[in-house]
């Protein structure tokens, strides 16, 4: 049988997420910032190698949406990203101590369960990996098999970082859904094009009543 996760989606208190966002979507900033981790932890728990959704958010406007559509929630310390995931996954290896752990970026919107499969899989054949973003910079998974150190190394230009960490990259032909994070409007473009998930999809229309414009 393969190797089942428990996924970690980190999310930030709302009144500081999505800045790069802000001029584009004026007052549906927060509203946006949740279609996307709705749709992402959708995605997620869609994945029939996903056991658990784990996400981490000190903002209860997040925590009851994330929440009602299945994921557990884990108060986050406050204290950075990279704290933010050590603390959902050590909630995870409390609860799971056979399941392999990843942490999985909150702004997927575009996020198809088979293709997160299709890293979760791969992933499983290696202690320590991840997969870049699309612009081959940052990073939009890591993950760890049972057992390994969960050490996650996001912020910036975190390929670099995960790469020198040990982690192996993940090069796998047909998972853009997984590498396209968006953190700005022509990310939200793309992954329009991709295909939104219908939370996402429902903001972007009130922002965007004709995409072409
Ligand atoms: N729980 C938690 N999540 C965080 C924290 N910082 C960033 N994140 C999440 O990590 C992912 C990447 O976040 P960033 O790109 O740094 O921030 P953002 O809010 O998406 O966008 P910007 O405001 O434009 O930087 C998103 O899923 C965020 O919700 C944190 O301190 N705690
Ligand atoms: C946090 C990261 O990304 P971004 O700020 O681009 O979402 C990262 O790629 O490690």
């Amino acid at each position: 049988m393969s190797i089942r996760w428990s996924l970690v989606v980190p999310v930030k208190t709302l009144v500081a997420a999505k800045t790069r966002l802000a001029e584009a979507t004026g007052p549906h900033r927060t509203r946006l910032a949740v279609a996307v981790a709705c749709d992402t932890v959708s995605a997620v728990l869609a994945c029939p190698l996903v056991a658990r959704a784990i996400v981490v958010t000190a903002d209860p406007a997040a925590a009851g949406p994330l929440g009602a559509l299945g994921a557990e929630v884990v108060p986050d310390p406050d204290l950075g990203l990279n704290t933010a995931l050590r603390t959902g996954a050590a909630h995870a290896v409390r609860l799971e101590p056979g399941h392999a752990v990843g942490a999985l970026q909150a702004d997927l919107p575009a996020l198809r369960p088979a293709e997160l499969a299709e890293v979760l899989a791969a992933a499983a054949e290696f202690d320590q990996s991840f997969v870049p973003d699309a612009l081959d910079v940052g990073t939009t998974f890591y993950g760890v098999r049972p057992g390994v150190p969960f050490t996650p190394r996001f912020g910036g230009e975190s390929r670099a970082r995960h790469l020198a960490g040990g982690a192996k990259e993940l090069l796998l032909p047909g998972v853009d859904s997984v590498r396209r994070d968006v953190d700005t409007p022509d990310d939200l473009r793309a992954a329009l094009a991709l295909g939104l998930g219908r939370h996402t999809a429902a903001v972007v229309s009130d922002l965007w009543p004709d995409p072409a414009s």
